[in-house]
């Protein structure tokens, strides 16, 4: 991965999340070459600061660490696990521990440099540390940019599920550098386009015709359109957030999909990518709400086209249904014993569908068995 501190070659786009929910405004910038920005963010006041960054980034962690101390920062570099086994309650202590020996105050800063996995653990670190210290997210994946890093939902996981634990601990600013796409493996790279493809469903279809328009560049940082996909996906995030930061109404539709996404990614271990997950998460909600009768059969049809035209999943393992449905009850969303669905009533036209009929669940299900 190449990410240097020497200047922008460009003005990078600058997307700001409003103020909301006592929350200051902050920026998401996209571009490259941006981490000439990082002591500028950390600011003046910070003495210490802390680089959070998964095994697979160690040596990017060591660049933005040297290059913090070189500021006269008192840098270290703690280092997780890659993905997902970083969310959890052990190694957010192992973190707390290392801030603790470095006497980290209030003051003082996270730096989260990775996939969404770990700016989610970097998030929660730093929401839990002394109450809540600032923190800045370095996005490393697709997923990371268009959602992870933006809008403040930070957590780890329990035996129970998926982001069980965590707190609304929105960063300072994020730093979109497109170069460290170039090291993403492929699967990982699609496995972010399904946040992607959420957002133009719920609320910028363009997205799906740059996608539509030419499915293999889609899956590289190379392709025509990536900068355009990845501002567009933070745009919808952005504004969402923006106007709901604690997800008391409109926040929920960015959970397109995720009510089944996360039943499947716990029932594969998290062996299964969280996009992966989504992707067919978003098959079964566009299924249900065309049961529901209140999405066309053509915007239905559109999510099987549009998924699997980039290679992601569109069906899952039939026989595993009661295991999926019972770990869905305790979804977030969830009120009661009522589960409440994202769906779609058409194109960008996303709602909530409370307590459905369980036929009809079963009926989507069918759609999505393998
Ligand atoms: N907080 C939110 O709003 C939000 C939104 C969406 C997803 N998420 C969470 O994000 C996580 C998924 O994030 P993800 O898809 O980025 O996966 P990830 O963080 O698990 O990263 C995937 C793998 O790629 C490696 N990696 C990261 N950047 C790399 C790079 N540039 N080059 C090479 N390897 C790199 C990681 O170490 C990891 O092994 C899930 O836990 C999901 O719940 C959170
Ligand atoms: O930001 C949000 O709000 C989302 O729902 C975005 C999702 O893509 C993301 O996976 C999020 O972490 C899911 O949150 P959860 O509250 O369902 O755990
Ligand atoms: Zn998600």
């Amino acid at each position: 991965m190449t990410l240097s501190s020497e200047a922008p070659a460009d003005v990078p786009t600058r997307i700001t999340v409003g103020a909301s929910a006592g929350y200051a405004p902050y920026d998401v910038l996209v571009g490259r070459r941006l981490l000439a920005e990082l002591p500028g963010l950390v600011g003046k006041e910070a003495r210490r600061v802390a680089v959070l960054h998964p095994e697979a980034l160690a040596e990017t962690g060591e660049v933005l660490r040297q290059d913090l101390a070189d500021q006269g920062y008192e840098a270290i570099a703690v280092q997780v696990p890659n993905a997902e086994e970083a969310k959890t309650a052990e190694v957010a202590a192992y973190c707390w521990t290392a801030l603790g020996q470095t006497g980290f105050t209030r003051t003082d800063v996270i730096v989260g440099v990775g996939g969404g996995a770990t700016t989610d653990l970097a998030g929660f670190v730093a929401a839990s540390w002394l109450r809540g210290v600032r923190w800045i997210a370095v996005p490393t994946t697709v997923l990371g940019m268009v959602d992870a890093a933006v809008g403040g939902k930070t957590g780890i996981n329990t035996a129970e599920g998926k982001n069980l634990v965590g707190a609304f601990h929105p960063p300072a600013g994020v730093l979109c550098d497109l170069a460290a796409l170039e090291s993403l493996p492929l699967h990982d790279y699609v496995s972010g386009l399904a946040e992607v493809i959420k957002a133009g469903f719920i609320a910028d279809p363009r997205i799906l015709e740059l996608v539509e328009a030419d499915p293999e560049a889609a899956r590289t940082p190379a392709g025509p359109h990536t900068a355009e996909l990845i501002e567009r996906s933070i745009r919808v995030k952005a504004e969402v957030v923006a106007s709901d930061l604690k997800e008391s109404g409109l926040r929920e539709i960015l959970n397109y999909g995720h009510t089944l996404a996360h039943a499947i990614e716990k029932n594969e271990r998290y062996a299964w990518r969280h996009g992966a997950a989504v992707s067919v998460g978003m098959v079964f909600a566009a299924e249900l709400g065309r049961i529901a009768g209140r999405l066309d059969d053509a915007t239905a049809d559109r999510h099987r086209a549009v998924l699997g035209s980039v290679g992601l999943p569109i069906t899952y393992r039939g026989d595993q249904w009661p295991r999926l449905l019972e770990t869905m009850r305790i979804d977030k969303k969830s009120r009661g014993d009522r589960l409440r669905f994202i769906v779609l009533d058409g194109l960008a036209r996303p709602a909530v569908l409370e307590s459905p009929d369980p036929a009809m669940l079963l009926a989507a299900h069918a759609e999505i068995a393998a």
